[in-house]
């Protein structure tokens, strides 16, 4: 008997799935008394730690005095706007974030974190106790709001010091109280069906099977993120989507296959989306893994091993050839550490993933456990949901890790069926008798792993391919944590109809390894560049794509990749944009 009532509990869901954070459409129409003080008497109710009650409410009407805080926020509002790549930068323009004007009511909600004395229950093992409880409040708040019709905005496009500051100035805010939130009220002319960001498509929201872990992390009900999207993977169907690519083609103001490989790069991305013309592949982000490797040691690259970790930093710091190429074209760069073998420091775009400090040499056991091997799956697969959650439409494959070339060389053999002196290149750029060793290197680990093709001596494509059995025990044997990450970035963005572009080699063997786990996920891929090593050409040809740049390039960090991106969503935008014979009043040619 202690539910409450089929309609008071249907009510409140309606109530949860009817709130939204409201930043347009606040009417000047006044905030009755009786209605605030219901509302801040819900806030009120909250849980609290300790019954602490850190709560205040000062709530602000005068219009000055709002004007004011609006310029700080509008400060906040620019510096954010310009540390944004381009194409969100383009988006962020069109957004509201705040209504401090507009509407009748800011109501700052504060913290006490001294209130109560020393032995508030709970708060000396978990100080950061306070201010969750104060955004309980705020919760309360929103919800008691929604239900009188209401709108509620949380702004945070604030320096916290730089508000309190001027609000005890202006209103004799005590400075020992933390701001949580302010918060703009008022009436409004209508509640949004989505969250404004959905809407404008700046974000998306994750399914909540990605957010519920059972008995084990990572476990979502019967399986781990890479199971899901190799699942999902299984359904892809492009047939429909590359039908209406084709025959809008047909239709379009341009020759018959003038278009050239652009039109393939349409039929692809609308194959993959299912409808033609498919979404604009806008915002791009390069996902760069990093790990290292133990081959390193038996001097297969005349870099020392400690230039992986250098180059992330180098990354994060925006030095690298990836930083000025996604600059250049308006893209987010990440960085995910699967396998580096430093210790790294937290730094804004820098995702700690480590799986294991570098894999251990391939030519004296694995590089690393099938366990390791998928937990870097799957987080490459966690990072494509994230990315994608986050807004982004286009996923570009990045890689740093010194001798990850002869890693991608032994995978490539071994899923190829090709031979060790076919498929090891340069690399970074070794000499003459380093390559020879180095294919050396590269044929002892596929015999000591059995991943050798029988005939493989001969050169040619070979039928008898051995990692095709057991793609996971082959990443384990002779791959690397950074490969693993991207073989799950590539899984998890075809599995959410994301395309993603392939970069070089690297990039080239973990799609090897992609599609032999899921040999659906590569109509969601297309080859960004042919990188000069040669088990680059061998992979695209493998896995039938068509690279879109060859420009020499041999530098890896997901360069050559996002050179392409321009040229993937110029290919969509030509579906979307040219104008059909019959449209435009274009005669069509004479049968
Ligand atoms: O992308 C490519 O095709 C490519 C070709 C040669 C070298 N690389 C990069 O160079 C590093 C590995 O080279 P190496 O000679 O140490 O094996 C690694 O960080 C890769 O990103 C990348
Ligand atoms: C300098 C340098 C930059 C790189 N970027 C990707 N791999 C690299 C390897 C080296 C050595």
């Amino acid at each position: 008997m202690s539910a409450l009532e089929a309609g008071d509990a249907a009510a409140l869901h309606r109530v949860l799935a009817a709130r939204r954070d409201v930043r347009t459409g606040f009417t000047t129409d006044p905030v009755d008394d009786d209605v605030l003080r219901r509302v801040l008497a819900a806030a009120h109710t909250a849980p609290s730690v300790g019954f602490s009650q850190p709560w205040d409410f000062l709530v602000l009407r005068d219009d000055d005095l709002r004007a004011e805080l609006a310029s700080l926020a509008a400060d906040q509002r620019a510096t954010f706007a310009a540390s944004l790549p381009a194409a969100r930068a383009r988006a962020f323009a069109g957004l509201k974030v705040e209504a401090i004007r507009e509407a009748p009511l800011g109501v700052v909600v504060t913290c006490d974190p001294t209130r109560g004395g020393r032995h508030v229950l709970g708060r000396q093992t978990q100080p950061r106790m306070a201010a969750h409880s104060v955004a309980g409040a705020v919760q309360n708040l929103w919800l008691a709001a929604r239900a009188e019709g209401l709108g509620v905005g949380w702004v945070s496009f604030f320096r916290e010091r730089e508000l309190a500051a001027l609000l005890g100035e202006r209103v004799g805010l005590p400075q020992h109280l933390e701001i949580v939130a302010y918060l703009c009220l008022g009436h409004v002319s209508e509640f949004a069906g989505a969250p404004e960001l959905e809407s404008a498509g700046w974000a998306r929201r994750r399914p909540l099977e990605w957010a519920v872990h059972t008995d084990t992390w990572g476990n979502h009900g019967g399986g781990d993120a890479l199971d899901g999207a190799i699942e999902a993977c299984a359904s892809i169907d492009v047939t429909e989507g590359e039908a209406a690519a084709r025959e809008r083609l047909t239709r379009m103001t341009v020759p018959p296959g003038a278009l050239g490989q652009m039109a393939e790069v349409g039929v692809r991305l609308s194959g993959l989306a299912g409808d033609c013309p498919p979404p604009i592949p806008e915002p791009a982000v390069v996902a760069v893994f990093a790990g290292d490797h133990g081959v390193h040691a038996r001097g297969v690259t005349p870099w020392p091993q400690e230039v992986t970790h250098q180059m992330v930093a180098n990354f994060l710091a925006g030095g690298a050839a990836v930083n000025a190429f996604a600059n250049q074209v308006g893209a987010e760069v990440v960085v995910v550490d699967v396998g580096v073998a430093a210790e790294l420091d937290e730094a804004p775009g820098l995702l700690p993933r480590k799986v294991r400090r570098g894999t251990a040499d391939m030519t004296a056991g694995p590089a690393m456990s099938r366990e390791e091997a998928r937990a870097a799956l799957v987080a490459g697969v966690e990072v494509a949901r994230d990315l994608v959650a986050a807004g982004n439409r286009l996923l570009v494959t990045g890689d740093m890790g010194i001798a990850n070339t002869t890693a991608s060389a032994a995978l490539v053999a071994a899923f190829t069926g090709e031979s060790p002196e076919v498929v090891t290149g340069r690399g970074t750029g070794v000499h003459d008798a380093m390559l020879a060793h180095k294919t050396a290197v590269v044929r002892e680990a596929l015999e000591l792993h059995g991943l050798l093709a029988p005939d493989s001596s001969e050169g040619a494509l070979r039928s008898e391919r051995p990692a095709e059995a057991d793609p996971l025990g082959a990443l384990a044997a002779v791959g690397g944590l950074e490969i693993a990450g991207i073989a799950g970035l590539l899984l998890g963005g075809a599995a959410l109809r994301t395309p993603v572009v392939v970069d070089g080699v690297v990039a080239g063997a973990a799609a090897l390894v992609a599609a032999a786990l899921a040999p659906t996920a590569s109509h969601g891929w297309l080859g960004g560049h042919r990188s000069v090593e040669p088990a680059h050409t061998l992979s695209l040809t493998h896995l039938g794509l068509e690279p879109l740049l060859d420009l020499g390039l041999r530098v890896g960090e997901g360069t050559g990749a996002l050179l392409a991106a321009p040229l993937v969503a110029a290919a969509a935008r030509a579906l979307a944009e040219v104008a059909t014979f019959d449209a435009a009043g274009v005669a069509s040619k004479d049968a």
